[in-house]
């Protein structure tokens, strides 16, 4: 049995900041417009923490500047709201992260509706996710975006192929079905309540384990030839996705680290970009 090639991350993820960080540049030079993203954090979570620190010193190197505003965890859904109205009506911000969790007590769903859509550079809302599921231009969720974009990286076909998404959240699982979908694939979604779930993601061509359960699939889950795209993010850089096995029997394997986690933030600030471009074409023709 050979073993899979690895999906690399970082490369194509390295490129795309590159090329933001020059729509940046000269968006500035031509307007004087300096891209800028909020990041809205309730609470002090530890990985919570590291990833919008990781976000905001992407944005550094790109010429992208950020705004953060540190919420305490007992923060109310209204609060929430509140703040996320203002941040979307100020002009100077360009691009809107809410951090995902934002703690049990909180409607996240009224909160991220609270992001003005032509803000939502992660693309988390109802609008967003319309665009995304008619594959109609939009922002799309960050870690789903990535994951297309590394999949046609490598060349992986999509139309007509089985595609199986292991779990169904609002920011990863529901919205990479439906990129997925617009391109034609086959797609079943798998969650708590499928039965046999390795049957189930034994027919896929392309998996998607987006579970948040570590190791949850095993290589004989998997068919021989598959693609396995891991998109899980548990404590201590662990897939969703037991990878040694698995890499025996797919085609092709994203590592966790360096496979979806930099394509995800590399989306995020690619689409700061377009916003803030976007923002500026509004604000010249007005
Ligand atoms: N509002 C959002 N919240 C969350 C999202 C999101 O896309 N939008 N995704 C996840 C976590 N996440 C970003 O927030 C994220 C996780 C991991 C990485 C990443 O690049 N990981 C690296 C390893 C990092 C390390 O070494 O510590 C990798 O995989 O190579 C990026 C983003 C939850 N919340």
């Amino acid at each position: 049995m050979t073993q899979a090639r690895l999906m690399d991350g970082t490369a194509p993820a390295r490129r795309i900041v590159e090329d933001t960080a020059r729509r940046a540049a000269d968006l500035t030079a031509r307007t004087g417009v300096v891209p800028c993203l909020a990041t809205v954090l309730v609470g002090e979570d530890p990985a919570s923490v590291t990833y919008v620190r990781m976000k905001q010193n992407r944005c550094r190197k790109a010429g992208i500047t950020s705004r953060h505003v540190a919420l305490p965890a007992s923060t109310s859904t209204a609060e929430l709201v509140g703040t996320l109205r203002e941040l979307s009506a100020d002009p100077t911000v360009h691009g809107i992260l809410l951090q995902h969790p934002v703690g049990d007590h909180v409607d996240e769903r009224a909160a991220f509706e609270a992001i003005a859509p032509e803000k939502d550079v992660d693309g988390v809302t109802f609008a967003s996710f319309a665009t995304m599921s008619f594959g109609l231009p939009g922002f799309v969720s960050c870690t789903p975006g990535g994951i297309l974009r590394l999949l046609d990286e490598y060349g992986v076909e999509l139309a007509g192929k089985r595609a199986v998404v292991v779990g169904r959240s609002a920011i990863l699982g529901k919205p990479v079905g439906m990129l997925l979908l617009a391109r034609d694939a086959t797609v079943t979604y798998c969650h708590s309540r499928t039965r046999d779930l390795s049957a189930a993601v034994r027919e896929a061509d392309i998996v998607v384990a987006a579970v948040g359960r570590p190791r949850l699939l095993r290589g004989q889950d998997i068919k021989p030839g598959a693609v396995v795209i891991d998109a899980g993010y548990n404590a201590g850089n662990v897939g969703d996705v037991d990878f040694d096995s698995a890499v025996e029997r797919a085609s092709l394997i994203t590592p966790v680290p360096g496979g979806v986690g930099p394509m995800t933030i590399a989306t995020l600030l690619e689409q700061t970009v377009t916003a803030a471009e976007a923002a500026a074409g509004r604000l010249a023709a007005a």
